[in-house]
């Protein structure tokens, strides 16, 4: 797994977040009123010309390729092209765990971007999140792991809205790592998984990661 090293303070960590976090919250909020406006076609065509003109800013500097894993030197993670959590990811809803120290939750919202069944959540988004909560389950007490194997338990159908997840470490084998995990609405779980997270070979990253 690569990442990459940033030398940057904490600080500066947060200054970016300030600086795109509301930029990404602006693009997720467009893709829900992409879905349900219902003006009519010669504001749809406005609309379109507006965001291509600020689609060809953003370009007129950028990087090649995705994101990256990105660290600083005290390990602090920057993930923010991740698909789940990422902090300049619009399509991340986005979900962020909470570390305790039997596991990590999560609540988090997922709108209409994320429909599968009408009015539910897409089974391949509620198998992501499961993955991403319980790969930091995983990564917890050590480095980040690649999933081996994931198995969804899809127990009844899950609203869209307001949702929570939890995940805990519930064995351990060299370099694997058992977990088990539940994705639930207020009415309790709706779908269950367990995944063998595995640690990779000869990781030269960082530990303890925050
Ligand atoms: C701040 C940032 C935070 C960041 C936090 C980020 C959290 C991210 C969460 C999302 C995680 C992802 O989506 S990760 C992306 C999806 N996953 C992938 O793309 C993984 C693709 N697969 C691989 O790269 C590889 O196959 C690995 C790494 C999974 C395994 O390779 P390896 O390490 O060479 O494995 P190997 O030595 O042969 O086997 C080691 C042990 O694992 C077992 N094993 C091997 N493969 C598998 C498998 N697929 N499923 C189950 N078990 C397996 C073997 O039987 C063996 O058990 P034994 O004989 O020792 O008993």
């Amino acid at each position: 797994m690569q990442f990459t090293l940033e030398d940057i303070t904490a600080d500066e960590i947060d200054r970016r977040r300030g600086v795109y976090g509301p930029l990404t919250d602006s693009v997720r909020d467009l893709i829900d009123a992409v879905i349900r406006t219902e003006v009519d076609a010669a504001d749809i065509d406005v609309a379109r010309r507006r965001i291509d003109e600020v689609v060809a800013d953003l370009r007129s500097r950028q990087i090649d390729g995705s994101y990256g894993v990105r660290f600083n030197t005290d390990a602090v993670g920057m993930p923010w092209g991740n698909a789940v959590m990422g902090v300049r990811n619009a399509i991340a809803p986005p979900v962020r765990t909470v570390a305790d120290r039997e596991g990590v939750t999560a609540e988090f919202t997922l709108g209409a971007a994320y429909e599968g069944p009408a009015h539910h959540v897409h089974g391949g988004v509620c198998a992501m999140v499961l993955d991403q909560v319980l790969g930091e389950a995983a990564a917890a007490d050590d480095i980040p792991c690649f999933t081996g194997t994931i198995t969804v338990t899809y127990r009844r159908p899950t609203p869209l809205g307001a949702l929570s997840a939890r995940a805990e470490i519930v064995d351990r084998d060299g370099r694997k790592k058992i977990v088990r995990g539940t994705l639930s609405d207020a009415d309790g779980v709706t779908a269950e998984a367990e995944g063998v997270f595995i640690v990779p070979k000869n990781w030269s990253g960082p530990s303890n990661l925050k």
